[in-house]
């Protein structure tokens, strides 16, 4: 798996376009009959797909000095494309586009499988250290904490589904879900913030091919873009603050990782501030 450093932000003010896209983004995730990885040294999260025609096994790689991959680990999966399966350990489950999974720490065996290899799953993941096991549960898009925020006027109307949090299926420290914009709406989280915390990974798609999002990161006064394509993942260090404009409409998976899960644990930045 290919392995990244964390950053500082002071060296992160002479970045070039070209360091930025080396350091941050996180493209070619979902290919035909592969997994991939990327593991991150903030916070050691591990940014993943698997979209399978045949059936992929999760394996730990050297990296991991582990005898398997969640040995020391957890991970939370949502599935963007077609239906496809995750196996845990012999037991199916099954998900449709936009199903999640939860998987504790100590599943051994992790197998990806498609219902119709011409029209593979692509399951999106996210993995964060674990020093305890809580319980592998399948999350429906329809029970997860939806949250409406936003409105048209401001362009960024949208719905945001919590499907890993301490009020729903609970983890270790993965906190994981998706965000639905409103047809119209382009902007997230703007009004933006950060979160000293944990830092966070956005996985971009549906995203037109003729369209790009801006991604903003960077310290509050002190802002650089990332432009995004569909289905690619940026990393967002904890000084940073994450948010984007699309030049269509789109959808994100945003997943964190750190020491507080609590949602509202994150610092509104004021745009008097923003530079
Ligand atoms: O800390 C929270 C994360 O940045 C996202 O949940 C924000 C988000 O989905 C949004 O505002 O649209
Ligand atoms: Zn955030």
């Amino acid at each position: 798996m290919e392995v990244r450093s964390g950053a500082n932000p002071q060296d992160f003010k002479n970045y070039t376009t070209e360091r930025i896209r080396e350091d941050f983004l996180i493209q070619d995730l979902f290919v035909s009959g592969e997994i991939k990885l990327v593991y991150s040294q903030i916070d050691r999260i591990i940014t993943g797909a698997a979209c399978p025609v045949a059936p992929l096994t999760l394996e730990a790689g050297a990296e991991l000095r582990a005898a398997y991959f969640l040995e020391r680990r957890e991970m939370g999966i949502i599935n963007i494309g077609p239906k496809g399966t995750v196996s845990v350990d012999g037991q199916p489950y099954e998900l449709d586009s936009r199903d999640g999974l939860y998987i504790g720490k100590g599943a051994k065996e992790i197998v990806f499988t498609s219902a119709d290899p011409q029209a593979p799953a692509k399951f999106y993941f996210n993995s964060a250290p674990a020093h305890q096991t809580y319980p592998t549960r399948k999350i429906l898009l329809s029970e997860t904490a939806a949250q409406h925020l936003g409105s048209l006027n401001e362009s960024n109307e949208r719905t945001i589904h919590k499907y890993i949090h301490p009020d729903g299926v609970k983890s270790c420290q993965l906190v994981m879900g998706m965000t639905i914009l409103e047809p119209g709406n382009m902007w997230n989280t703007m009004p933006c913030h950060t979160h000293d915390r944990r830092m966070e990974v956005y996985l971009y798609f549906n995203i037109p091919d003729d369209a790009v999002v801006f991604h903003l990161m960077g310290e509050p006064g002190e802002t650089r873009h990332v432009v995004m394509r569909n289905e690619q993942a940026v990393i967002s260090p904890s000084w940073s603050i994450h948010s984007g404009v699309g030049t269509k409409n789109y959808t994100f998976i945003w997943g964190m990782v750190g020491e507080n899960q609590v949602f509202s644990d994150m610092d509104a930045v004021p745009m008097s501030q923003l530079k």
